[in-house]
């Protein structure tokens, strides 16, 4: 357990680093520190039980085919998203109406993950308003109902609904988030929630301005 803790410490401390690091003074999000941000997420949901690694498995799989693209021999286009936008699209490696030749492109596979983020955004918001007596389990299903349940299939939406009473209660989440104090959870959200908003808005922005917030 006290492993497991200290891993813990170091990934939340580890999202809030990256997320700080994502943006550019000229607000271009480096997908390396986007993908790590995700990295210590996913880590974070597998310390809360099994039931949510059929959601960590797709955000895995879709974090390993940013890493490729990031390490591909076309690497150097995807070191921020704005350069992976323009060189996707410049060269036609998108399916922009229907899923066809690039199931694996950065930017569609960017899209489900930005998505999520905002599922986050609003999950924390709800996080941090809340009250002794409040239902993380209610929190999550409100954020997802707001967000990612538009764009999910009637099976996912279920399955995901099933997995969300799962969530422990608020005082063993803000346990497992090892910062401290509720005071400390309060104010660690506070740090991190503006830059996640901040991220979240300039990707939806680029995106559009491109016209590819609904790839398929
Ligand atoms: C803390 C509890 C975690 C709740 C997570 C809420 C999100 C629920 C998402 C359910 C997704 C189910 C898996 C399948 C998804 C795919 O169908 C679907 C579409 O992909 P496709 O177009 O390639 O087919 N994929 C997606 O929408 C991407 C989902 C990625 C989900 C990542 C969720 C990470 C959550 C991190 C939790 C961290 C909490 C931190 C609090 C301090």
């Amino acid at each position: 357990m006290a492993v497991a803790l200290e891993d813990l410490k170091f990934t939340l401390q580890e999202v809030l680093d990256t997320f700080k690091s994502c943006l550019s003074e000229h607000k271009d999000v480096f997908l390396e520190h986007y993908v790590a941000g995700w990295r210590g997420l996913v880590r974070f949901m597998n310390c809360l039980g099994s039931v949510f690694s059929f959601i960590s498995k797709d955000a895995v799989n879709k974090i390993q085919i940013l890493v490729n693209h990031l390490n591909g021999e076309n690497g150097a286009h995807y070191v921020t998203i704005q350069s992976m936008v323009k060189y996707e699209l410049d060269s036609q490696l998108v399916d922009l109406t229907k899923r066809g030749s690039f199931p694996e492109s950065g930017c569609r596979t960017l899209l489900r993950l930005h998505r999520a983020l905002r599922w986050l955004e609003l999950f924390l918001e709800r996080l941090q308003t809340s009250t002794e007596d409040s239902n993380t389990s209610v929190m999550c299903s409100e954020a997802y109902n707001e967000s990612l349940a538009q764009h999910h299939a009637w099976i996912i939406r279920k399955a995901a609904g099933t997995a969300f009473w799962a969530l422990p209660g608020r005082a063993t989440f803000f346990d497992v988030m090892n910062v401290g104090s509720p005071e400390q959870v309060m104010a660690v959200l506070g740090d991190t929630l503006p830059l996640i908003s901040e991220v979240y808005q300039v990707t939806e922005d680029l995106y559009a301005q491109n016209n590819i917030l609904e790839l398929p």
